[in-house]
């Protein structure tokens, strides 16, 4: 059914859930004793951060944080918005950011200045996408999954029009699916 919409896979189902699995293991070396608040930023990250977390089997904690600086659309407005802010209090706590993709750099440069302001003792990134050559603001992640290329991806929680984000690899979707929604 969603198949016939995409044009090429970028990383399959096994190769996402191979490196997640390393991420994971990753993750748990440099956060034993850290007691980390693992923040997953809404709604594109929650496939990453479901699979990631249970690769960690350390002592975590986690919250979510809804931010929007894209609409419906493949063009972000360069405005973030919280739609959601954290129930947890982040003074002293260290964090680790969860995101599905960063692409302008623009909402993690926001989130990340915004915590450190709350005094989080420690504020890093892991994405599960990097778009490199999408930046407006000069930002890196912590730890990545995968580089893309400079197109609007789909799948494992991104998405397009809130559609595709249950596809479970990452993707290009065939131009007539933009056509058709112009
Ligand atoms: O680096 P940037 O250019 O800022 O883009 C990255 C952000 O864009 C997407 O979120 P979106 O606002 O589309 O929300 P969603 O996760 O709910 O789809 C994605 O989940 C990142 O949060
Ligand atoms: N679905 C999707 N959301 C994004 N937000 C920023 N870049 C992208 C992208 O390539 N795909």
């Amino acid at each position: 059914m969603l198949e016939k919409d995409i044009k090429e896979t970028f990383y399959s189902k096994e190769e996402i859930h191979e490196r997640i699995a390393q991420l994971g293991k990753t993750l748990s070396e440099d956060y034993k004793d850290k007691n980390p608040l693992v923040v997953g930023i809404l709604k594109g990250a929650v496939p990453f951060l479901t699979d990631l977390v249970r690769e960690m089997n350390i002592p975590l904690e986690m919250d979510f944080m809804d931010v929007s600086s894209y609409g419906n659309t493949t063009v972000s407005s360069g405005e973030v918005k919280i739609l959601k802010d954290l129930d947890t209090v982040v003074e002293n706590r260290h964090l680790l950011i969860v995101e599905d993709i960063i692409d302008s750099g623009r909402t993690l440069n926001y989130l990340v200045n915004l915590l450190k302001y709350r005094q989080a003792s420690s504020v890093k990134i892991v994405t599960l996408l990097d778009k490199p050559d999408g930046r407006v603001i000069d930002i890196e992640a912590d730890y990545v999954g995968f580089e893309v290329p400079n197109e609007f991806v789909v799948g494992f929680g991104l998405d397009y029009a809130e559609r595709y984000r249950n596809l479970p690899y990452i993707g290009v979707l065939k131009p007539e699916v933009y056509e058709k929604n112009s």
